[in-house]
Parts: structure tokens; C-alpha cells; sequence
């Protein structure tokens, strides 16, 4: 079994705290996915995962088994790095050997695993070329190939799509993802990319200054955000924010003056002693339809048009100074300095308290929840 139970995890460098205490559990034949702002986190979880890092305090179990102090090569795991790190003087064939020679496996059985790889990976014409005659891509295939061929436990990879151009990004994201239904493998995996983390795991983990801000499937996260770090962070273009004012709780619903001056009634159980407070509610810009009527209008000028063919950003100046983005089709025709009115359903909103806590949405209508 290749299950990962973290259990109060922290890290320190000197008198730095980098990690604050992580618990996750990661099931076995999961696909996880670190995500999080520059800083985090994220590459030291993974180092300790993986035995490059020592704990500074709390429990690391592989298999059911307490890891701490055991050596990288004895836990059963296997790194892809961003940079590929391969042995430019060797040839493909003994970069993906290199592993299991130093580990004195017999050579029958070396071939057989190093050829089986090449496979998976189509790098079979290639395994007499070295490093230097090969694509990007290719170059990060034979990495992800030498990690397969040692049969790990568990597979951690840290950004490895991020040295190649978009194309051959998306084509090795679905490579990766590809892998990974074959193996059955376990998988932690840290990017950047928002697609990748959306598209590859099965649970994100979304990191915050040193600690677990969220944990869930894809689609749970992006509709269903505990706390506004999570909203904003997931999504691109990010959530819109606005102040607003909670003048009335009833139950099932609660109304809210907007910035300006009109209010609106939105489906969420608000505590009736937060009436008064000022909170943040939250937009996304593709729930924001132009020329409609809606619970929540919004009216301003656009500054900035961004035409990506499927779809056409609208950055948009609200009269109160606010700025909003809005997601029109491809064939929008709306130009820079145009006056454009838009609106999205109150089930659409997102509201968090002062402290940046989601309040309940009451009765989350389908389209804008995770529920299948
Ligand atoms: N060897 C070290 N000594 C001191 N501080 C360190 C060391 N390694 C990392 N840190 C600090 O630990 C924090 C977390 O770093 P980490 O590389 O894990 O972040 P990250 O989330 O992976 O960031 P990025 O997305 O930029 O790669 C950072 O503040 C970093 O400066």
C-alpha cells in the first residue's frame, strides 16, 4: 500500500518556521496536487516527502509505516524535478539504468523494466541518444522514466512542466495524466499552473504561509471555497471582491448594501449579531452576464479588452472605483472606454466574514456547485 498520513508536520529553518504543523492523508493510487502562493511551502512538504529534508517536529507514515528517519532510497519513492537533472554524458537507456544498477539489479530484469518504460513513454527509437539531442519534453520523459523503472511507491513531482513551452505542456500534462491512470500510482504533485492542478488531481491541497488553507476535488474548491485565500487562488482570472454591508439575516437569506447603495438579498444563513459587519462578497467574472438583469448588477466603463478567441476578458471600472474582470464570448465586440452593465444570480456569490470564513450558502442551486 502506498497511503501518506501526515501528522502535524513542521519545519524550521534555524529560528524560521516554514511549516506550521501539516496534517493530509493521501490515499493510495491518489493523484495530489500542492498548490499555493511563492513561498509557501510547497517544494519543502515535498523534500521532507521524499526524505531530502529532515522534520523539524510530527510524524511522516509511508504505507502505515513511520518514515522520519529513514534514507530517501528506502521510502519507496521517486522525485521528478523541473530541472530533469539527467547525466548529460549518458545515453537515454543508461540515464532510466542508472538507478537500478547502483541498486545491483540483475540485467535481464533492468532491461526488461528500462525497455517497458521506454514504451509507456514512447521513448523507445530514442534510448541510444544523450540528453543533448533531445526535445524539452523528450528530456523530461526520460526524467519521469527514470522514476518509473525504480517501481516506487510513490511518485513526487516538483513543477515538471514548467521548463517547457505551452505546447508540448499540455501535451505532457495529458501524458502525465495518461501515466497515471496505467500505474495506479500514488501521486504528489506541486505546479503553479492552475490548469494543471484543476486538470491532474484527484484532491488539491491549497497551501497558505506554511499551513493547509483547504483540501478537496478540483470542483469542490472552485465552488465551494472555505475562506477567501481559496477563492481568490483558485480560478483564473481570480474572483472579483467587494465590500459590502450586512443590514438584514433571515434565516435563508441575507441582504447586503452594495458599494453603491442598492442592496441585495442572497441565499446565506448569516449569524443575526454579524448584521452591521462589513464582509467581502465575491464574484466570479464568467458568472457575470452582460446586458441582464441579475441580483447583483454591476455598471462601469471598460479599461481593458483581452481576446482570447473562445472568450474576451473585460476589465471593467465600476463608478465607485472598484474594478471588476467579466468573462464576454469570443465574439464580443465591446471596445475600451464603452459603458457596459452586466449581472450574475445571487446563487452565483460567494460572502466571507471579516476573518475571511465562507458563510453557508443556503440550497446552492446546481450550476454553481460541486455536487455531480
Ligand atoms: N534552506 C533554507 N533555509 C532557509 N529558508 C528556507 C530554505 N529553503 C526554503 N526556505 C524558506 O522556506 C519558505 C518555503 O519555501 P518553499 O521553497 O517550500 O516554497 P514554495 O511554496 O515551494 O515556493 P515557490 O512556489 O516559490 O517554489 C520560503 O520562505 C523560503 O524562503
Amino acid at each position: 500500500m502506498a497511503d501518506l498520513k501526515l501528522d502535524q508536520i513542521r519545519k524550521s529553518y534555524g529560528a524560521v518556521d516554514v511549516l506550521h504543523g501539516i496534517d493530509l492523508d493521501v490515499k493510495d493510487g491518489e493523484f495530489v496536487v500542492f498548490v499555493g502562493p511563492s513561498g509557501c511551502g510547497k517544494s519543502t512538504l515535498l523534500r521532507i516527502i521524499a526524505g531530502l529534508e529532515d522534520i523539524s517536529g510530527g510524524d511522516l507514515m509511508i504505507g502505515g509505516d513511520v518514515v522520519n528517519n529513514k534514507t530517501p532510497k528506502d521510502r519507496g519513492i521517486a522525485m521528478v524535478f523541473q530541472s530533469y537533472a539527467l547525466y548529460p554524458h549518458m545515453t537515454v537507456y543508461k540515464n532510466m539504468a542508472f538507478g537500478l544498477k547502483l541498486a545491483k539489479t540483475d540485467k535481464a530484469a533492468l532491461d526488461e523494466r528500462v525497455r517497458a518504460a521506454a514504451s509507456i513513454l514512447q521513448l523507445d527509437k530514442l534510448l541510444d541518444r544523450r540528453p543533448s539531442e533531445l526535445s524539452g519534453g523528450q528530456r523530461q520523459r526520460v526524467a519521469i522514466g527514470r522514476a518509473i523503472v525504480r517501481q516506487p511507491k510513490v511518485f513526487l513531482f516538483d513543477e515538471p512542466l514548467s521548463n517547457l513551452d505551452a505546447a508540448l505542456r499540455v501535451q505532457t500534462r495529458i501524458e502525465i495524466a495518461k501515466l497515471h491512470q496505467k500505474l495506479k500510482s500514488t501521486i504528489i504533485y506541486v505546479t503553479h499552473d492552475q490548469i494543471e492542478a484543476m486538470t491532474l488531481a484527484d484532491k488539491i491541497v491549497v497551501m497558505n504561509a506554511g499551513q493547509v488553507e483547504q483540501v478537496g476535488s478540483p470542483m469542490t474548491l472552485y465552488h465551494h471555497p472555505k475562506t477567501r485565500f481559496v477563492a481568490g487562488f483558485i480560478g483564473s482570472p481570480s474572483m472579483n471582491f467587494t465590500r459590502v454591508k450586512i443590514t438584514a439575516s433571515a434565516g435563508e437569506t441575507v441582504t447586503v448594501a452594495m458599494p453603491g447603495g442598492a442592496t441585495a438579498t442572497l441565499p446565506f444563513s448569516v449569524p443575526v449579531g454579524d448584521v452591521g459587519k462589513e464582509v467581502e462578497l465575491g464574484i466570479r467574472p464568467e458568472h457575470l452576464e452582460l446586458d441582464r438583469a441579475g441580483d447583483l448588477p454591476v455598471n462601469g466603463e471598460v479599461e481593458v479588452v483581452e481576446k482570447l478567441g473562445d472568450s474576451t476578458y473585460l476589465y471593467v471600472r465600476l463608478e465607485n472605483g472598484d474594478r471588476v474582470t467579466l468573462r464576454a464570448p469570443g465574439h464580443s465586440r465591446v471596445k475600451i472606454g464603452e459603458v457596459v452593465s452586466a449581472a450574475a444570480d445571487g446563487g452565483a456569490a460567494h460572502l466571507f466574514d471579516e476573518n475571511g470564513k465562507a458563510y453557508h450558502k443556503v440550497n446552492c442551486p446546481a450550476e454553481y456547485s460541486a455536487e455531480e
